[in-house]
């Protein structure tokens, strides 16, 4: 059995949920399907999860929503339509909508909720379609399918008690579709991961089902080896390793979402992405092992966003717990941190922008001041972080070399470096205005041989 799910763009309209049908009935074996809500339709749409979420802050903030609300019934409006299905299921999803802005849920599960109402109609919208095409499919509730969460909202968990659920799936006759992105705690909740979490999703519907492959389509026919809107035309990365794209996904490569790779890896089921306006085409697979290549360098990934907090004092290596107090501070204010590059007498802590808020960092760097004694405090901002990743790289002589020649002559400075202890990555701290140039140069010094 092959687990196969969809995202966003493959989803987007009805011209895309033919393609969808065409490739779910093309192979038996597809039969479970994970889809996301409808994303964008051309670069400048709007997707159907950020016009959720903008109806929910505007019903938060007691302003008129019911417009936001006719935005979003059209989107899937124009899909059934398009598809000539009944109506009725419009209605439906507004009566839901209707239903969550009424509840007495608090505003967070609210949201929740709410987000969940993009892959939850498509799922429904789907089914109703392979049933219009005398295909044997239904849909499935992730509470039905036993997807349950730990009762972190915006940022659930799997529990492990689901993938024993999960693994009844195979008992199902008929095709099964299965709405990404959320799942219920214990207490019956729901929940959603992370934004992108529909591949979160896939991938731990594949564990449990012990999928034989879990196809991700998207609307690009491979994973690059750098961003294709970076670069143009890059190199195709046929095979890679879990470790090496789990890499490459945490440090921007944002076509399959970082954590989805554990539950593939652990249950050892490989992971092909492949393009759904493309279907025939190889994609790029995820597996273990793969054979050395020449070229010992994967990809390159880069994000933006990033600040860091410097901290130095002299002796700093001989006072015990130094480190964990810094980062107890941080643990207090609820902040999770990226990378500790340190030194001596100096260490940074660097973390997501979207993570310290003004007033946490002036209570964070008054409390570093009062309790730790340092010498130098400060913060830099508008960072971004450059990740050269590839298994070979840890035995292979002369590529820090490489890399630093490519930012010299892209006229970039170097914040920081740091060999990541996985020995797979390097990770560079440049600032956020030459991250494109410096891409390109490192580009051009590991792909192009230049
Ligand atoms: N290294 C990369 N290789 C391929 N695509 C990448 C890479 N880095 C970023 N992307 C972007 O990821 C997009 C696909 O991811 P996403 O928009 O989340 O798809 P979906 O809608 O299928 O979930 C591509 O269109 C591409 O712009
Ligand atoms: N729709 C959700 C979940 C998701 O996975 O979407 P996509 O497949 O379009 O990345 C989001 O936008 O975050």
């Amino acid at each position: 059995m092959k687990v196969a799910k969809f995202g966003g763009s493959s989803v987007a309209n009805a011209e895309q949920l033919r393609k969808v049908a065409n490739i779910i009935q093309d192979d038996k074996e597809r039969r479970v399907i994970v889809v996301s809500a409808p994303g964008k339709r051309s670069s400048e749409d709007i997707k159907v999860t950020d016009l959720l979420i903008d109806l929910g802050e505007t019903y938060f903030k007691n302003e008129k929503y019911e417009d936001k609300l006719e935005v979003i019934l059209g989107r899937f409006q124009n899909i059934t339509d398009d598809l000539n299905l009944s109506n009725h299921v419009i209605e439906e999803i507004r009566n839901g909508i209707e239903d969550i802005l009424a509840s007495n849920l608090e505003d967070i599960s609210k949201m929740d909720a709410l987000k969940a109402t993009g892959e939850d109609s498509l799922a429904k919208i789907l089914a109703l379609y392979l049933q219009s095409l005398d295909v044997n499919a239904t849909y499935l509730n992730p509470k039905d399918a036993g997807i349950f969460l730990s009762d972190e909202p915006g940022s659930a968990r799997i529990l492990e008690e689901s993938y024993q659920h999960l693994y009844k799936l195979n008992e199902r006759e008929e095709i099964v579709i299965i709405p990404g992105f959320f799942g219920y705690t214990k207490g019956g909740k729901l929940v959603t991961f992370s934004r992108g979490g529909s591949d979160i999703t896939g991938s731990i519907v594949a564990a449990g089902v012990k999928a034989t492959l879990y196809e991700n389509f998207t609307d690009v026919d491979s994973v690059y080896s750098v961003n294709p809107n970076i670069v143009e035309n890059p190199n195709k990365i046929t095979s890679l390793t879990y470790k090496e794209m789990r890499e490459l996904s945490y440090a921007g490569f944002s076509v399959f979402h970082d954590e989805a790779l554990i539950p593939a890896f652990k249950a050892d089921i490989p992971v092909c992405i492949k393009n759904t306006n493309n279907p025939s085409g190889m994609g790029t697979i995820i597996v273990s092992q793969k054979e050395p290549q020449p070229n010992p360098v994967v990809g390159i990934a880069s994000d933006t966003g990033f600040i860091s907090i410097y901290v130095s004092k002299y002796l700093m290596n001989r006072e015990l717990g130094f480190g964990r107090r810094l980062l107890t501070i941080l643990e207090d204010e609820d902040i999770s941190f990226e990378h500790t590059p340190s030194g001596i007498d100096d260490m940074s802590v660097i973390i997501r922008q979207s993570q310290l808020t003004k007033e946490k960092e002036e209570r964070v760097i008054t409390r570093i001041k009062e309790e730790l004694n340092p010498d130098l405090v400060h913060v830099d901002r508008d960072l971004a972080l450059i990740m050269v990743v590839g298994e070979g790289m840890n035995s292979t002589i002369g590529l820090a070399d490489k890399a630093t020649h490519a930012f010299a002559r892209a006229n970039v400075n170097l914040e920081m470096i740091n060999q990541g202890s996985s020995e797979v990555s390097m990770m560079f701290g440049i600032k956020t205005d030459k991250v494109d140039e410096a891409v390109r140069s490192l580009y051009k010094i590991f792909f192009e041989g230049e």
